[in-house]
Formats: C-alpha cells, sequence, structure tokens
C-alpha cells in the first residue's frame, strides 16, 4: 500500500530538530515579552501545529485567536490574491500581537495580514514563522521570529500541505516533484 512516506523525497527537519526551532523562537520570546501578555494569531490551516507548540514553550499569557487567509489552491504556487476566510474572534486595540505562520513564501499573505492587523490599532504587531523561504520572495517583510531558513523546494508536513494532505506528517520533508507536475 502506498503511504505519505512514499511522496517525500528526503526528511529537510525530524521531529527533534523542530522542536529545538520551536524552542529557540519561545526563548526569544519570552526573553523580549517578559511582563507583558501577548495576542497570539495563529494563520489556519498551516500554522496550527506549530502554534500548538510554539505557546506551550511560552511562559507569559497567551490570547488565543485564528484567522484564515488563503492565496493558493490546489497549486504549488501562489495565485497572488490574498482571501480572508476566517477573521478574528476579537478586537486587538491595544494589544501586543503577534502572527504565527508556518512559512514566508512570497511574503504575499504575511504583508497583506500585517497591514490589515495595523490598521486595527494594535499597542504592537510582530511576524513569527518557523520556516522562511527568502528565494521566493516577491513582496518585502520583516519576520522577527524565525525557526529556519528553507530553499526553494516544496515542502510538506507539520501543518504545511499539498492539496490538503500531509499535513500532519510529524517533520517536514521535501515533496517528491513528481507528485505535484503530475
Ligand atoms: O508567503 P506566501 O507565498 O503567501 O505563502 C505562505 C502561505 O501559504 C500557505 O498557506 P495557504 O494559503 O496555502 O493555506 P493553508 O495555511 O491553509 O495551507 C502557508 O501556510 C502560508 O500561510
Ligand atoms: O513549501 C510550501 N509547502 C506548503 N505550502 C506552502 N505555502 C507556501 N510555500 C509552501
Ligand atoms: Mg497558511
Amino acid at each position: 500500500m502506498k503511504t505519505m512516506k512514499d511522496d517525500i523525497q528526503s526528511v529537510l527537519y525530524t521531529e527533534e530538530q523542530l522542536r529545538e526551532g520551536v524552542k529557540r523562537i519561545a526563548d526569544e520570546i519570552n526573553r523580549d515579552y517578559a511582563g507583558k501578555e501577548i495576542y497570539a494569531i495563529g494563520i489556519l490551516k498551516g500554522a496550527i501545529i506549530f502554534y500548538a507548540d510554539l505557546v506551550r514553550e511560552i511562559n507569559v499569557p497567551v490570547s488565543f485567536d485564528f484567522m484564515a487567509a488563503s492565496s493558493y489552491g490546489k497549486g504549488s504556487t501562489s495565485s497572488g490574491a490574498v482571501k480572508i476566510l476566517k477573521d478574528l474572534d476579537f478586537s486587538i486595540e491595544g494589544k501586543h500581537v503577534i502572527i504565527i505562520e508556518d512559512i514566508v513564501d512570497s511574503g504575499l499573505t504575511l504583508s497583506y495580514l500585517l497591514k490589515n492587523m495595523e490598521s486595527r490599532h494594535p499597542a504592537s504587531v510582530k511576524l513569527c514563522a518557523l520556516l522562511n523561504k527568502p528565494e521566493r520572495r516577491e513582496v518585502d517583510v520583516k519576520v522577527d521570529y524565525v525557526g529556519f531558513e528553507v530553499p526553494n523546494e516544496f515542502l510538506v508536513g507539520y501543518g504545511l500541505d499539498y492539496d490538503s494532505k500531509y499535513r500532519n506528517l510529524p517533520y517536514i520533508g521535501i515533496l517528491k516533484p513528481e507528485v505535484y507536475t503530475k
């Protein structure tokens, strides 16, 4: 029987490496936000696994909220348009917001979300992404907290999908090109 693993060319980050990366980011956040409270906005669906692991390493109070914004359909490249599919539940006015993403690729999603959040008058907004793929950047975005700089390959696992699949792989792998070019 064919398994998800058969579609993976190689493992880029093991569970252990991901744990270390998450811990490194959390340590920075704990240092920067000591004595404050955080309003953590997870971007559905890709960020949820990273989000769940990250918040458990943060030692200041964290309020949870989520947004769904989609720029990708079935393909492996961005369509350019960002659409809000689910908005925040609460106001972020006067709050210290951290936007939590799994990956920054073209930067379109995060740059759109950053502008959108800033218009709601939070006390501060920072961007946090587990993965950064700078080679594919189309718009400039400054990511404040990054776990790993990744090569220009299509990645899946630990929340990242292709065609809604592979999100539940516990590691991050490079998807075999024949899976998305066929
Ligand atoms: O920098 P960009 O080129 O904008 O790409 C990054 C975004 O694309 C993916 O989400 P997607 O829109 O595919 O939805 P998902 O999180 O539900 O997988 C990923 O989770 C980021 O949110
Ligand atoms: O490499 C990727 N994998 C999955 N989803 C993505 N969205 C942007 N880049 C990627
Ligand atoms: Mg996403």
